[in-house]
């Protein structure tokens, strides 16, 4: 059985960068969202970015972003994705893979079954799909809020494309999830952290850990 990656995103600080790195993560997400405890500015994402090690990739994450900020963060952050968290539309998606040249991975909320028919919009457009739990009424995020959807939602769904399951993953329950929806890759951010926005290094090694057990 191919390994699991694993994708720890909304990190902040040079530490979470060595965390993610010694967990063996894949990818190493940074938030360009000013209302989240998780966001970065562009500065102190290409620092960090530049502090990453080869191997690691390195996804922004940006939300109903335009042009001239997607502008400013490909000019000055060193990239190797994409992931797109907002209502951008299949065509926007497609709009912004050819303007940046980069994977470009579609974050796509589920609650019920409504929501699987847009993964499969997304999955003729995308490279990658990031399904996520659907965010609450009235969040003040579009993600990163640490729920969980009904696995048994996706149970045995596959797209064109590879994708990742994300949404109050945490050590402890990510085994059942892969076993429940046959994910191949995981991404988390607030069930590795301490307080909101502030990640744990032993909880980022407890996920990578749980994860390489299953
Ligand atoms: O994490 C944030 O603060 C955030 C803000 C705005 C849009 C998306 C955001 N996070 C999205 C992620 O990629 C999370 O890793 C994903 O939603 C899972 O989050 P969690 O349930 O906290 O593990």
């Amino acid at each position: 059985m191919p390994d699991i990656r694993v994708k720890i995103c909304g990190l902040s600080a040079e530490a979470d960068i060595q965390a993610v790195s010694d967990a063996g993560a894949a990818y190493a997400g940074f938030v360009f969202f000013p209302k989240s405890p998780r966001n970065v500015t562009v500065t102190q994402a290409r620092a960090l970015a530049l502090l990453t090690p080869p191997g690691l990739a390195k996804v922004a994450l940006v939300v109903n972003a335009d042009d001239a900020l997607l502008d400013e963060i490909t000019d000055q952050v060193p990239l190797d994705m994409l992931q797109l968290h907002g209502r951008e539309t299949p065509e926007r998606v497609q709009e912004i893979r050819a303007r940046y040249g980069l994977p470009v991975m579609k974050a796509v909320g589920v609650a019920s079954e409504e929501d699987l028919p847009a993964l499969d919009s997304y999955g003729r457009v995308a490279d990658q799909l990031l399904v996520d739990a659907k965010p609450p009424k009235g969040a003040d995020l579009p993600g990163g809020n640490g729920l969980a959807f009904d696995w048994r939602l996706i149970a045995g769904r596959r797209w064109p494309v590879p994708w990742m399951l994300a949404g109050g993953l945490t050590p402890e329950n990510v085994a059942l999830a892969v076993q429940m929806t046959g994910a191949r890759q995981v991404d988390v951010s607030s069930g590795v952290e301490s307080a909101p926005g502030v990640k744990d290094a032993a909880k980022i090694s407890a996920f990578a850990e749980a994860v390489r057990g299953i």
